[in-house]
């Protein structure tokens, strides 16, 4: 397992209903993250990159079984040798659309998904998508990792089920808007202190009719100390952090050994 993991995440303003336009301006994010000298271990994406919330038209925009994605992706992975966190994407399969984020290894070889369990009615997503039916596991450079999508963050028994699990990187694309910053700041914290891991948080930033997407893409460690967080605008977040932290912290508070399960 690596100790030092080096970390990317893309910020990026998403065009609404246009796949085309956001693959091109992904490609041209991801070489610049991977194709230069901060020579990142793991690159991360926003929630539904691909699409936007165009949800009215979903079905017709949504990537069937993720194909494209998993192609360009797979490619990619493979040339710049880079494990990759592929958003989620808007997947169209045999019953509905789904909000998915397919992972890859430096190899290209698909090494975890995960479709959105929680969906956000405050944004019409049970109107149009398919909730997911598993939690979302994978192991990332050799080290154990959960996934979660946006407002899966507001539900804390998720994020302890996956710490559970092994998890000692939480991985959180996202589409959070204003003017909930403060409860994306402190959930983010929360469930980084609770849970004693790296999250590493990746939204977008721009602006979809009324709503206003605030970036502050972040990677917050074991303690909850904030290693690196973005402002508003379109960037890359770089990052690097080390593993060994989260050992640290769960033998200096020993959350996981003092737990009473069986009185809650
Ligand atoms: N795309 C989402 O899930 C948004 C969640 C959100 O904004 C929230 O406040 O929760």
């Amino acid at each position: 397992m690596k100790q030092q993991l080096k970390l990317a995440l893309l910020q990026m303003d998403i065009a609404v209903g246009q796949p085309d336009a956001n693959f091109a301006k992904l490609a041209d994010m991801m070489e610049e993250a991977a194709g230069g000298t901060a020579k990142p271990d793991v690159i991360v994406m926003p929630e539904m990159w691909n699409t936007g919330y165009a949800l009215t038209e979903i079905t017709g925009l949504a990537d069937e079984y993720g194909e494209r994605t998993k192609a360009f992706m797979a490619d990619f992975c493979r040339k710049y040798h880079v494990s990759v966190i592929a958003g989620s994407v808007a997947e169209k399969r045999r019953d509905g659309v789904y909000n998915t984020i397919f992972a890859f290894d430096r190899e290209g070889k698909e090494i975890g998904d995960y479709s959105k369990i929680h969906l956000f009615r405050l944004m019409d997503e049970e109107k149009y998508l398919q909730q997911g039916g598993k939690t979302g596991r994978l192991q990332v450079e050799g080290v154990d990792a959960g996934m979660m999508i946006c407002y899966d963050i507001r539900f804390p028994e998720l994020a302890r089920k996956l710490a559970l699990d092994g998890a000692k990187l939480l991985f959180v694309p996202a589409e959070w808007p204003h003017p909930r910053l403060h409860h994306w700041r402190t959930l983010l914290t929360a469930r980084a202190i609770e849970n004693q891991l790296f999250v590493i948080a990746c939204n977008r930033t721009g602006q979809s009719g009324e709503t206003v997407f605030f970036g502050h893409s972040m990677v917050i460690d074991p303690w909850g100390e904030v290693i690196a967080e973005a402002g508003e605008g379109e960037t890359i977040v770089y990052a690097e952090i080390d593993l060994s932290l989260v050992d640290q912290v769960r033998s200096t508070i020993p959350v996981f050994d003092d737990r009473r399960p069986s009185l809650y």
